[in-house]
């Protein structure tokens, strides 16, 4: 056995992921690939880059995250991937890797190719790489609700190419809007058959038994393989190590110091300013700009009424040991032990269901497969089959209901649950991501996050109400209570060096979040450094925020903080765009952005200012494309040239997005299906009055481009047009979680 296991290929599963599902996904596909390989599964950044040219077949799961960029944990590969591309760039300080990694997929996909060089580059690397004996394919990830669509994993598999491997099988994407599972089931059944044909092993490998592992795998739940035991006298976990014991993350514990409501008393919505207290933790570290992830509880109540609904389950406050069977060989034969499950900390279930385990998600394809075998009814049965089978049922379901785990046992009451399947099957609960809104030099020792409280109904409006998980946890715990935190860098959301530059920010809704820690910095550096100068340049740059809200008496979050920013000189001006004044034409950020484009130009092109953007992708895209109106008119740009234009801006490091959410435009381009599934989609990240489809853009007639260049003009505030005006717009971003929408 052992010689014969020697003598297989050697196959290696890298995997990135932020929530988990690539791991879960590549940890199948390894149970495939070991019917004929010697399979691995590795995480990116455990992974050494030199070992990459001795491989044989390498298998990439990966999702994409940010804006098209990598997920964490495989930022370094994909680094060392582009170093050993270009090695002449290695080392280099500005490097970043959102920028070369959105420049290599959108030159793939027709986007700016005047990198002549590059392309000859291209052209040699092409024909022999070091990575010339490496066979490989990659399953991406990713949701269309976002621009960059599986980006990363377009880059592993555009890299991969011209290192000189050579793809067995085509890029698969699993989107999750619409079929990611089934997406994946076909990809990993066709990469295994194409793997054996090319390393020749098809004669001697039943390919049926080998994807049946797409059902069954080493860690899928059958009652002799996990259980439950009582550990007496035990001591409940320690909720920030176990989460950074099962995570691999640093977590630790902030704490809960206080919490504002931004939004009047007469709003139908909240908004949060929840401030943290870091313990004087070094690691928790951050500069403004950068996101805080933050692991929040599941509802007492909800995770009440699952333990009730429990088969067999031990006291809630029991503390218990999950356990696996799992099999040892040793010189004597092997042998069966009941060993502790490594995903679950020794805890009492009640601990496991509302710190550990996602609970609100609705459960997988795959899940429902397993939970169908534990009904007794047949018509319960016959339903779940029909969900994991059939994907488009299974989508409909899925974002008609949202069900979270009591609802899926409401819905089917025959089912069974036994306390180990949950406490093993269930996906891993999950941080979510904010942009930090303070600035560590201002706020010492502190954390501050402005959060949409999210809350809306299932089936359009007339179901269940369901909260956001972490929103609804913040908004309802206890002041003191401990939050378990990481920071996660964003580099490409910094403040430039250089102070003598302006800064132009746009941020509606919770967009306006980062920027909070960018003014409070600039506050602290202008007490610092009075007059910054930088070569022939002296003074501050300019810093202007357009910022954008429903009514100005219910949800302009920080209007007391922006007119005392203002009357300190921190901030150079604001602007705000109303949405839904009474007797006021709706108007948006881009429609003041578009008004004062003389003074954007200005500060743009002939200053060489840094422009950000936070907020939903819709309105990102509808910012961008203004500005491009802007470049176009006074610069005498053609349209394309405009989008090149700012592509290069996004190269120099002057652009700068922090986006979230769902873009009914992109799954628009992307085809019916995914359009019905993101439109049902955004009823999970708003309310249901949220548009169903854009408004057709009508474009404002520019100012006179000779009036408008030079001083700039006084601007604005709380603008109110008399028509709705400039590029069209969905409406605004009512939640700033980075979690999936549908969380
Ligand atoms: C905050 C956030 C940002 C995301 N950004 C992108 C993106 O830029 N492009 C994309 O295709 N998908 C994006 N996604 C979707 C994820 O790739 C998708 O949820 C994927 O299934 C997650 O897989 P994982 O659990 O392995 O990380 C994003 C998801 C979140 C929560």
């Amino acid at each position: 056995m052992g010689r014969a296991l020697a003598r297989r290929v050697k196959c290696t599963i890298m995997y990135a992921t932020e929530t988990g599902k690539s791991e879960r996904f590549a940890t199948t596909l390894c149970e495939i690939f070991k019917h004929a390989f010697d399979a691995r599964v590795v995480c990116m950044d455990s992974y050494d880059v030199i070992q990459l040219e001795h491989e044989s077949l390498v298998l990439v799961v990966t999702s994409t995250f940010g804006n098209g960029d990598p997920p964490e944990n495989g930022e370094v590969l994909a680094k060392s991937l582009f170093e050993m591309k270009h090695p002449e760039k290695s080392g280099s300080a500005n490097f970043s890797s959102s920028s070369y990694i959105r420049m290599s997929v959108s030159s793939e996909h027709g986007g700016h190719t005047d990198d002549k060089e590059a392309n000859e580059d291209d052209n040699l690397t092409m024909e022999s790489g070091p990575l010339g004996n490496v066979r490989y394919s990659v399953f991406a990830l990713g949701s269309r609700a976002y621009p960059h669509f599986a980006a990363f994993g377009h880059y592993m598999d555009k890299i991969l190419t011209e290192l000189g491997a050579e793809c067995i099988h085509n890029i698969v994407e699993g989107d999750e809007l619409c079929g990611q599972e089934e997406s994946f089931r076909n990809w990993a059944e066709a990469v295994f058959k194409d793997a054996c044909e090319t390393f020749c092993l098809g004669d001697d490998i039943n390919i049926t038994e080998a994807t049946g592992a797409l059902s069954n795998t080493d860690h899928s739940w059958t009652p002799n393989r996990f259980r439950i035991t009582p550990i007496d006298n035990g001591k409940d976990a320690d909720v920030c190590k176990s989460l950074a014991t099962i995570h691999s993350k640093t977590v630790l514990p902030c704490r809960l110091m206080e919490r504002t409501q931004l939004q009047s008393n007469e709003s139908s919505r909240q908004t949060i300013l929840a401030k943290l207290n870091t313990q004087d933790s070094s690691e928790l570290q951050y500069a403004p700009g950068d996101h805080v992830g933050i692991f929040p509880a599941n509802p007492p109540d909800l995770v009440d009424a699952i333990l009730s609904r429990l088969h067999n389950a031990p006291p809630p406050d029991q503390i218990v040991r999950t356990e696996i069977l799992t099999e040892v060989s040793t010189p004597l034969g092997s042998s069966k032990n009941w060993t502790q499950y490594e995903k679950m900390p020794v805890c009492s279930m009640r601990t496991g269901l509302t710190r550990f385990l996602d609970v609100t998600t609705p459960p997988s394809q795959a899940f429902l497969q397993l939970l169908a075998t534990l009904t007794s009814r047949d018509i319960d049965k016959e339903r779940m089959e029909l969900l994991a089978k059939d994907s488009k049922a299974y989508e409909d379901w899925r974002y008609d209901l949202f069900p979270n785990m009591l609802e899926v046992l409401d819905q089917f009451p025959s089912l069974k649950v036994p306390p180990s399947l949950l406490m093993t099957q269930l996906p891993l609960l999950q941080q979510r991501f904010y942009s930090i809104s303070s600035s560590p030099m201002e706020c010492v020792g502190e954390i501050h996050a402005t959060m949409a409280v999210v809350k809306y109904r299932t089936q359009n409006g007339a179901g269940l109400e369901h909260e956001g998980v972490c929103s609804g946890w913040l908004n309802r715990c206890d002041i003191g209570a401990i939050v378990p935190c990481a920071v996660r860098a964003a580099p490409s959301f910094h403040l430039p060096e250089d102070q003598t530059l302006p800064v132009i920010m746009v941020g509606p809704g919770t967009g306006i979040a980062p920027f909070r820690s960018f003014w409070q910095q600039r506050k602290v550096d202008r007490e610092m450094n009075p007059v910054p100068s930088h070569g022939d340049r002296k003074g501050w740059g300019e810093m202007y925020l357009y910022f954008g809200c429903r009514k100005n008496n219910i949800d302009n979050i920080y209007k007391d903080e922006l007119g005392q920013m203002k009357a300190e000189k921190v901030l150079t001006d604001y602007f705000v765009s109303l949405s839904r004044e009474a007797g006021q034409p709706k108007v948006y950020v881009q429609d003041i952005l578009f008004k004062n484009a003389a003074m954007t130009y200005e500060s743009v092109v002939k200053r060489g200012g840094h422009f950000y953007v936070c907020g939903d992708v819709s309105m990102a895209n509808d910012v961008t494309k203004t500005l491009e109106q802007i470049l176009a008119h006074y610069g005498g740009m053609k349209p394309e040239e405009a989008k090149n234009f700012v592509l290069k801006l996004k190269d120099a490091n002057r652009f700068h997005e922090d986006i979230f959410g769902v873009s009914i435009q992109k799954s628009t381009e992307a085809g019916d299906k995914a359009r019905d599934q993101s439109q049902r989609a955004w009823k999970f990240i708003d309310n249901p009055s949220k548009p169903a489809s854009k408004e057709t853009a009508k474009p404002m007639p520019l100012p006179d481009k000779k009036m408008a260049i030079g001083k700039p003009k006084v601007p604005m505030k709380n603008i109110f047009m008399k028509q709705r005006v400039g590029p069209g717009n969905t409406s605004l971003p009512s939640t700033h979680s980075k979690a999936s929408p549908s969380k």
